[in-house]
């Protein structure tokens, strides 16, 4: 478990309860864009508004933010709407121009979270500030690079800290534009419990039609809330036009949304406790099949070994695989999932041949 100094995240007169919902365009365009995209954000009766003043590119060439200009619209939409406004940071140039501008929420970027020296330098400008900051998980799939960060802000003395969930950058093909590896996450929550966590349906899944389905599935997992793109005129904007949505459309979202409770305290238990019952001895017939085919694993790699023939056997491998892939629709089961726990079960395989194989090395 990790430990940070947190405060439960609130703003001057607002407690930031579940689910937390920060809305607005990816990026601020114009002081018009930005006024009126907040008006139509603030009449959807959401409080915290973002919009992006500084934007990495993964290319040279697109709109890269309109940086500091952009700071006095953000301060008018705060008088204007009542909003909370907030915006991403990625040096300690940024930090300072934003707290200047008054901004109430900052957020450390993907690509800015994955290299510890830039978040050390946004940390080190954050001193002595105890404003929320928001931490989204770096581009690549490491919960240590994630917690890190976190806890070099933590260390500069921010206590409203919450992570923000916006998927993971991934060669798979996928429907989604970053694949969300809800797993993650999930361990995250493991690790730090008391972390409020946000999740980025926009840049999980890179379009609208989908949003829905990432929101209700943060809320299932009981994220503490949701930062979604919203722009006035989504078709026209500057940058990640596919993934914002209309206030009105984002409204119509989250009326829809259920949002589950997570005490199990006070539902009927009885049914509860048996179906875990079940589940209990379920998992140790798991737990004895998998250890029968590691047990069939280590003879084999007692055959190989006195035969002298290598570990790995691709071609078997990959009849293994397309087996019980094909299986997978029969037992009810996804692909993916059955895919991914034959992986596991053929790298633990190897792992056992490989001790069976090298005990006389001594070297393992
Ligand atoms: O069939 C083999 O040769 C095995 O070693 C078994 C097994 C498996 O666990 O299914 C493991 C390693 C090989 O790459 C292929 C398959």
């Amino acid at each position: 478990m990790v430990n940070l100094d947190l405060e439960p995240l609130s703003l001057p007169g607002l407690e930031l309860k579940r689910p937390i919902i920060i809305a607005g365009p990816c990026s601020a365009e114009t002081e018009e864009q930005v006024l009126e995209t907040a008006r139509q954000v603030a009449a959807q009766g959401v409080k915290l508004f973002r919009a992006g003043i500084w934007k990495p590119r993964t290319r040279p060439g697109a709109f890269e933010g309109v940086g500091s200009i952009g700071l006095p619209w953000l301060k008018r939409v705060k008088e204007e709407t009542g909003l909370f406004v907030g915006t991403e940071v990625a040096t300690g140039h940024h930090v300072y121009e934003a707290l200047k501008h008054g901004i109430d929420i900052l957020w450390i970027g993907a690509r800015t979270s994955a290299n510890p020296f830039a978040v050390q330098e946004v940390a080190d400008a954050l001193q002595g500030v105890n404003i929320p900051v928001l931490v989204k998980n770096p581009v690549n799939p490491d919960l240590e690079l994630w917690i890190g960060a976190i806890e070099r802000v933590n260390r500069a003395g921010v206590k409203k800290i919450a992570a923000i969930h916006r998927g993971f950058s991934s060669i798979d093909k996928s429907e989604y534009r970053n694949h969300p590896q809800w797993q993650i996450p999930i361990e995250l929550r493991r690790r730090v419990p008391n972390l409020p966590i946000i999740t980025d349906p926009s840049h999980i899944t890179g379009k609208r039609e989908l949003l829905f389905d990432v929101m209700q599935e943060a809320m299932d997992l009981n994220f503490d809330g949701l930062i979604i793109e919203s722009h006035m005129c989504p078709e026209k904007a500057w940058s990640d036009a596919s993934q914002q949505c209309t206030p009105v459309q984002l409204k119509e979202m989250l009326d829809k949304l259920v949002i589950r409770h997570h005490n199990i305290g006070d539902t009927p238990r009885v049914t509860l406790d048996q179906l875990r019952k079940k589940i209990d001895s379920l998992d140790v017939k798991l737990l004895e099949l998998m250890k029968e085919r590691m047990a069939v694993s280590e003879a084999i790699g007692k055959y190989k070994y006195e035969n002298n023939i290598t570990i790995l056997q691709t071609r078997r491998y990959d009849e293994v695989m397309k087996d019980r892939i094909e299986k997978a629709a029969k037992y009810n089961l996804d692909n993916e999932f059955v895919e991914k726990m034959f992986e596991i079960i053929h790298e633990e395989s190897i792992h056992r041949q490989s001790i069976v194989m090298n005990k006389d090395l001594g070297q393992k």
